[in-house]
């Protein structure tokens, strides 16, 4: 089975990847953040540096959807590939920092790469408004992510809300999470919980 969790940059995405993989004991995929050899230079230049960050993610998620295939186990992914092309490569390309050109260069592999994946058995979109994604980014306290913009954080908020509105890949839950601590509160937890079952009854 093959959970993925799906939400703008703070929503708590690798937070409760990381607390549902503890609590159903399923192996979890993270983002390639921590290594990753262009996100700090995109950040601080993103027109020069979006093709090869685009590229990079592309690539990383790409093997991790192989590894989902080929495991045969259950697991939770942080992030999937649709949203490196259809939130931030296309954003990026509105905002004008990733030429046509270079859009449509990915995007021809992104489509090839495509008729590869399947879609995850559930999705779970955190769903959460911009001062409160500012705020999690924040108390993240990544240096980098210091000069992300609030216009940034607003034009892919309203990519994932067409995104998520139009999709019909499979099972979609989605989690409005501004008013839940599910840190810090176990009924908040319980609350997510009970959703994700009622979703996953009879897959599990
Ligand atoms: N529901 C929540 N309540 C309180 N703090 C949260 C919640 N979700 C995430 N956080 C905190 O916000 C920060 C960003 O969360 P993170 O899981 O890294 O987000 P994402 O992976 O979506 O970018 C972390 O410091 C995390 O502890
Ligand atoms: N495809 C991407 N393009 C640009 N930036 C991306 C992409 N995927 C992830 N990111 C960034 C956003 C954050 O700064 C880090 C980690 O993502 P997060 O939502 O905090 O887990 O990578």
């Amino acid at each position: 089975m093959h959970i993925a969790v799906t939400g703008n940059i703070g929503a708590g995405k690798t937070t409760l990847t990381t607390m549902l993989s503890k609590h159903y004991g399923w192996d979890a995929q993270f983002e390639d953040v921590d290594h990753n050899p262009y996100l700090e230079d995109f950040y601080s230049d993103m027109s020069k540096w979006s093709f090869a960050l685009q590229v990079y993610f592309l690539g990383s998620r790409f093997r991790q959807v192989k590894e989902i295939r080929e495991s045969g186990k259950n697991i939770i992914q942080d992030r999937t590939i649709y949203e490196d092309a259809h939130i931030f490569a296309e954003n990026l390309n509105d905002m004008n920092l990733l030429s046509d050109r270079d859009f449509n260069n990915y995007s021809s592999v992104f489509d090839l790469m495509k008729s590869f994946v399947s879609a995850p058995d559930l999705l779970i979109y955190l769903k959460s408004d911009v001062p409160n994604l500012v705020k999690k980014i924040y108390k993240r306290g990544r240096e980098y992510e210091t000069s992300i913009s609030i216009e940034y954080l607003s034009k892919l908020n309203q990519k994932y809300e067409k995104w998520i509105s139009n999709y019909t890949e499979g099972k979609l839950l989605i989690i409005e999470v501004d008013d839940l601590d599910f840190v810090e509160k176990p009924e908040d937890f319980g609350f997510i919980l009970e959703k994700i079952e009622a979703e996953l009854h009879g897959l599990f």
